[in-house]
């Protein structure tokens, strides 16, 4: 594109001298006017594509972004069984940019036609503007051979004039492009600086009982040994049960395990109540955030169940908020409803993002919470705060962590202790429930 720029002014000189030469004035002046019609009609035609290319760069580059987030949070989304509401939302996204995708190939339609069109009606004007002299007497002198040569250098040297300007103009729909893109890289670039629920395996069991464990077994799937064996173990409503033991003894597979994401090798899981708000829900490890607007972030993965929960919510989800401590988001994102098109993993630190999600917990209320080291990036101030909380709402907790501060919010403690073995103790004078193996 540059080597074009450079060359251009050098050609346009050369062949302007010659056309001027074999015709007059008519021939440069005709083929300038020519020119600047062209370039008018182009930049009318051009004007809505940059904006568009513009939306289009973004929406692609939302679409790439979402399906990056997907592939690197899959385990935490699968947790939340966010599946139908993760597709829903990348459909979304992909029907947005094939939509404008539509509208600028219609719009780069009118350009090209507009850009031949201009390349094809040069090559009569070359004849047009050696008619003039022609038919005004002034080659009269040459003979019809002589008049023939003339004709054809100078719809020669026309043509060669036309297609200097022609690169320009295609040089301009180029441009256009650039704009496009580079606009879009300059917002990024500034913008940096500053459910569905699916009821699974749901069996008919006593009423205040989530899971029903028995003699499991499970390993990872890429390892060939058992990290636990044979537990057998009753999530009981009000009975908060705490799961500890070293890294790597399986505490987090245990519950990829209840929630399907993993095969057992043996023994029995029994789910006996839905998953979703009002029934079981896990926190993962990794905080999973949605993109989206706050309310989403707090509500999900109900937005495409409630898609109108709106007003009515407004003042749990702002009590909610203030309750896990991050009630500060509302200035910062400007309201509930503000679209943010930050990255919420970019902007929020991991003990807010923790926040965060306790706020979506309390939120959601299910009778069961899962919370798979939930606080390890907050106080114990604040992680007793949030414990409290959650009682209060009535929650049975479910949790796994290393910290010995969880102790007393809990009745009963599964200690993984590796090589498949595990012990259950009782806390705080708790419900003992099951035998330690
Ligand atoms: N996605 C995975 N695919 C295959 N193996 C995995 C996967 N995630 C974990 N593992 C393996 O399974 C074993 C148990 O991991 P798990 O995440 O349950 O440990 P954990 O007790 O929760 O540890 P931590 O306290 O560090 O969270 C480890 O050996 C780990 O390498």
């Amino acid at each position: 594109m540059a080597s074009r720029l450079i060359v251009s002014p050098f050609t346009l000189a050369y062949y302007t001298y010659h056309c001027f030469y074999s015709t007059g004035w008519i021939g440069p002046v005709s083929i300038f006017g020519y020119f600047v019609i062209g370039t008018f009609a182009n930049k009318i035609l051009m004007g809505p594509i940059v904006s568009t290319l513009f939306e289009q760069e973004k929406l692609e580059g939302d679409f790439r972004f979402k399906h990056m987030q997907i592939r690197v949070n899959a385990e935490s989304a699968a947790f939340y069984r966010a599946g139908k509401v993760e597709h829903m939302r990348t459909n979304r996204r992909l029907q947005a940019l094939l939509q404008i995708q539509k509208s600028l190939v219609k719009k780069e339609l009118w350009l090209y036609i507009g850009v031949n069109t201009f390349d094809y009606l040069g090559g009569f004007l070359s004849y047009i503007i050696i008619a003039i002299p022609i038919f005004t007497g002034v080659y009269d002198r040459l003979t019809p051979g002589e008049l023939s040569a003339l004709i054809s250098k100078n719809a020669f040297v026309c043509i060669y004039l036309i297609n200097g300007f022609t690169q320009l103009i295609d040089l301009s729909t180029t441009l256009s492009d650039v704009a496009g893109y580079t606009h879009r890289y300059h917002r990024a670039y500034l913008d940096n600086r500053n459910g569905y629920f699916n009821d699974f395996n749901v069996h008919a069991g006593p009423v205040d009982t989530a899971f029903i464990v028995d003699q499991l077994s499970y390993k990872s799937p890429y390892a060939d040994e058992l990290l636990v064996e044979d537990l057998s173990l009753t999530i009981s409503q009000g009975v908060h049960l705490l799961v500890v033991g070293n890294t790597g003894t399986g505490k987090t597979s245990l519950l990829r395990v209840l929630n399907r994401l993993w095969e057992a090798h043996s023994g029995f899981v029994q789910m006996t109540t839905c998953f979703g708000p009002r029934g079981t829900l896990f926190l993962p490890q990794k905080p999973y955030l949605t993109d989206g607007t706050l309310r989403e972030q707090v509500i999900y993965p109900l937005k495409d169940i409630y898609p109108l929960s709106g007003a009515v919510d407004d003042e749990r989800i702002v009590q909610f908020l203030e309750l896990a401590g991050v009630s500060s988001l509302l200035r910062r994102t400007g309201g509930l409803d503000e679209e943010v098109d930050w990255n919420w993993y970019d902007v929020l630190s991991p003990g807010e993002m923790q926040r965060l999600s306790f706020a979506r917990l309390f939120y959601l209320q299910p009778k069961y919470a899962f919370l798979d080291e939930a606080t390890s990036a907050l106080t114990e101030e604040a992680e007793a705060q949030l414990y409290r909380t959650c009682k209060q709402l009535g929650m049975t907790l479910i949790s796994l962590g290393h910290r010995s501060s969880l102790e007393k919010y809990h009745d009963v403690q599964l200690r993984l202790c590796g090589g498949a073995c595990w012990e259950i103790t009782k806390l705080r004078g708790g419900s003992l429930k099951d035998e330690a193996s």
